[in-house]
């Protein structure tokens, strides 16, 4: 299961993510009481696992920021925050000649209508460029580090059909915390799970029991999933 942390700003909760287990850490580029800059990712990458992802979060739809950002700060990941746009994706993948992976949010909102998603998530999940689709909740316009979640019976059915239509790779985000991922692990039945706020003690500064329990209880109930 993949398992990513999001929102670090500092080496020292990136690096405790990835001890604990995290397949990927995140750092967020974007508007955010959580935003880095390129030079403070710089200074932690080099210091995390080879294996561990480094994940760029972004909300600009310029290829050459992105590319440019994802180059100077270590990045081997992108997560676009941003519309799902084939020429954005296409172009950061020209410029990276494949290397950069690319991660499609998809917004879940109280009005997003079950063919809406159905029809963005399959776009997202069908494109070359795209390696996995993260849905995320989207409230009153905002999303990403919200704490909140989306309305997971609404979707589920839906979520896990296209998955296993597409046989592609959904990532489940907004408002997971140690106490529902396991629910959210039962119920998407996804392919990974991401969380910023559920484990922090205050905005950008990570609380290690919450990080713990978090990575703990994900793999737990992937375990029970695998084993059902
Ligand atoms: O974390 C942020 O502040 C943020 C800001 C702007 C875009 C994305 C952001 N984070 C991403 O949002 C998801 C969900 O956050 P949460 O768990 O509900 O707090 C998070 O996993 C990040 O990928």
């Amino acid at each position: 299961m993949f398992l990513k942390i999001c929102a670090n700003t500092n080496l020292e909760d990136a690096a405790l993510a990835a001890e604990l287990g995290a397949s990927a850490v995140g750092f967020v580029f974007a508007p955010s009481k959580r935003i880095v800059t390129v030079e403070q990712v710089a200074a932690i990458t080099p210091h995390l696992p080879a294996t561990v992802e480094k994940v760029g979060v972004f909300t600009t739809t310029d290829p050459g920021e992105i590319v440019d950002a994802a180059k100077r700060a270590g990045l081997t990941m992108v997560q676009l925050h941003s519309a799902f746009d084939p020429q954005l994706l296409e172009a950061i993948t020209t410029r990276t000649e494949g290397k950069l992976t690319l991660l499609q949010v998809i917004d879940v909102a109280a009005d997003t209508t079950p063919e809406e998603l159905r029809l963005k998530l399959h776009a997202a999940l069908t494109h070359p460029c795209v390696a996995a689709a993260l849905l995320d909740a989207s409230h009153g316009g905002a999303s990403g580090g919200t704490g909140k979640t989306f309305d997971w019976d609404a979707t589920a059915a839906l979520v896990r059909k296209v998955q296993t239509q597409t046989g592609g790779q959904v990532l489940i985000a907004g408002g997971l915390n140690p106490h529902n991922v396991a629910e959210a692990i039962h119920t998407f039945a996804p392919w990974g799970v991401d969380v910023a706020s559920g484990v922090e003690s205050s905005p950008g500064a990570k609380d290690p029991v919450k990080l713990r329990e978090f990575l703990v209880n994900a793999r737990h109930a992937k375990q029970v999933r695998s084993a059902s």
